[in-house]
C-alpha cells in the first residue's frame, strides 16, 4: 500500500481536517491545527507530506522519525501539531487495513470507559452556575473554567478578590457535589500565582492549569510549593523533549499534552509513559473536533494514568460548528451519565466523518484569529 494524496480542508469553527487516500482506497483522517494558524499549519502539512505520499503508511514509526529528523529545525506549535495530524491519519489508516481500533493496536483497553469534563464560563467567566446547572442536568459532572480574566503582572486585591469570588460562588452553590478545574491559561504572572493559589486553597480546585505560561516553567515546582492544589499543564509543550524538562523539575501533577499539537498519538502515548513513570496524571487538551477528541481517547484507553479528558461539546469557541457536526456516526462519541466516553468499535479511530458535509463547509469558512487583549494601560495582557 503507498499513500497516494493528501488533503487539508479548513473548516468551522476554527479545525481542519486532513484526509490521506493510499492506492488501496482505504483513506484515513487527521485533524492538524494550531488555533488561529490554520493557514500555517496547512502549509506546514504540504511540506511534511513530502515524507509521506508514496510511502507504505504501515510504518508509521519511521514516517514519524523522517518527518520530525528530517527537518533541521524542528519542533514547536507549527511543525508538532501538523505532524500530529498526519501521524493520526496513519494510525486510522492502520486499523482500518487490521480492522482493529487503533487503542487495540496499542496493547488494548486498560479501562472500560473514559471520564471527560467540559467548559463553562467563556473567555471571562460569567454565568458559571447557571451553566454547571445546565450541564449537571445532562450528567456532566467535571467542569473547567477560565480562572480570571486580564491579570496584571502585580494585580489588584480587587482582580484577586474577584477571581476568587468565583469560585467561592460555585462551592457555595455545589458543595464538592462537582468537581472543576481553574485554568489560568497563561493570564497570570509568577508572582500572582503564588497569591492566587493560596487565595482558591480553601475552596479545593481539582486542579489549576497553565498557572504560569508555559515559557515560565520553571516556575511550576516553586507554585507547586506553595499549595496542596494539583498543577496542570501541557497543551502548549510540543514533545517528549518538551515534557522532559517539566517532569524532571517536578511541580506538574497532571500532564495535558494536545493530541493535535505534541506530534499525536505515536508521541503523545510516548508522553504518557514518561509522566507514568514519574507518578503524573494524564489529562489530554482537546478544546478541538472529533478526530482530536477520537485521537486523545486512544491514547487515554491505553494508558493507565489517563485520569480525565477534555473535550469541547458546548466549549464557547465552537461557534458555527460543533463537535458531533462532521461526524456520521455520533454514537461513537456519546459521553454516559457522568461524561464517560466508551471505547470505539470501529476500526482505526473511529470516527465516521461526513466528508461531503467537510467539503461544504471548508468553502465558507473564516479565519478564525484569538482575540488581542489589553491591559486599562494600553499594553497588551496575556487572553
Ligand atoms: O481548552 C483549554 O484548556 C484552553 O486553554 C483553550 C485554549 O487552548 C484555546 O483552544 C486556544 O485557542
Ligand atoms: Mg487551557
Amino acid at each position: 500500500m503507498k499513500v497516494t494524496k493528501i488533503t487539508t480542508y479548513r473548516v468551522p469553527p476554527r479545525w481542519m481536517f486532513l484526509k490521506m487516500e493510499t492506492d488501496e482506497g482505504v483513506v484515513g483522517w487527521g485533524e492538524p491545527v494550531v488555533e488561529g494558524r490554520a493557514r500555517t499549519v496547512e502549509a506546514a502539512v504540504h511540506e511534511l507530506a513530502e515524507f509521506v505520499i508514496g510511502k507504505d503508511p504501515s510504518r508509521i514509526n519511521d514516517l514519524w522519525q523522517a518527518m520530525y529528523r528530517g527537518g533541521f529545525y524542528r519542533g514547536g506549535a507549527v511543525f508538532m501539531s501538523a505532524l500530529a495530524g498526519i501521524d493520526q491519519a496513519l494510525w486510522d489508516i492502520k486499523g482500518k487495513v487490521l480492522n482493529a481500533p487503533v487503542y487495540e493496536l496499542l496493547g488494548g483497553r486498560v479501562r472500560d470507559r473514559m471520564k471527560t469534563y467540559c467548559w463553562v464560563g467563556g473567555d471571562r467567566p460569567a454565568d458559571i452556575i447557571a451553566q454547571m446547572k445546565e450541564r449537571l442536568a445532562h450528567g456532566f459532572d467535571t467542569f473547567k473554567m477560565n480562572g480570571c480574566e486580564e491579570m496584571a503582572i502585580i494585580a489588584s486585591s480587587k482582580q484577586v478578590d474577584a477571581a476568587v469570588a468565583k469560585v467561592a460562588e460555585i462551592r457555595e452553590a455545589f458543595g464538592n457535589s462537582i468537581e472543576f478545574g481553574l485554568d489560568f491559561h497563561g493570564r497570570v504572572s509568577a508572582p500572582m500565582a503564588k497569591v492566587l493559589v493560596k487565595e482558591l486553597e480553601p475552596y479545593r480546585p481539582l486542579f489549576i492549569e497553565e498557572p504560569v505560561l508555559a515559557e515560565q516553567a520553571e516556575h511550576y515546582p516553586r507554585i507547586a510549593a506553595a499549595t496542596s492544589i494539583p498543577l496542570a499543564a501541557g497543551e502548549r509543550m510540543y514533545s517528549r523533549f518538551e515534557f522532559k524538562g517539566v517532569l524532571e523539575r517536578g511541580g506538574i501533577s497532571i500532564l495535558q499534552p494536545d493530541l493535535s499539537h505534541a506530534g499525536g498519538i505515536t508521541e503523545c502515548v510516548k508522553i504518557a509513559a514518561m509522566a507514568e513513570a514519574y507518578d503524573v496524571a494524564l489529562a489530554p487538551h482537546c478544546p478541538l473536533g472529533p478526530i482530536a477528541l477520537a485521537a486523545c481517547l486512544h491514547v487515554d484507553f491505553v494508558s493507565w494514568n489517563a485520569t480525565l479528558q477534555e473535550q469541547s461539546m458546548g466549549i464557547h469557541y465552537n461557534k458555527g460548528g460543533e463537535v458531533l457536526d462532521y461526524v456520521r456516526n455520533k454514537d461513537a462519541l456519546k459521553l454516559d451519565d457522568g461524561g464517560y466516553a466508551q471505547p470505539f468499535t470501529a476500526p482505526g479511530l473511529g470516527i465516521d466523518v461526513d466528508e461531503a458535509l467537510v467539503i461544504e463547509r471548508s468553502r465558507e469558512v473564516q479565519d478564525w484569529r484569538n482575540p488581542l487583549w489589553r491591559h486599562p494601560d494600553g499594553s497588551v495582557a496575556e487572553w
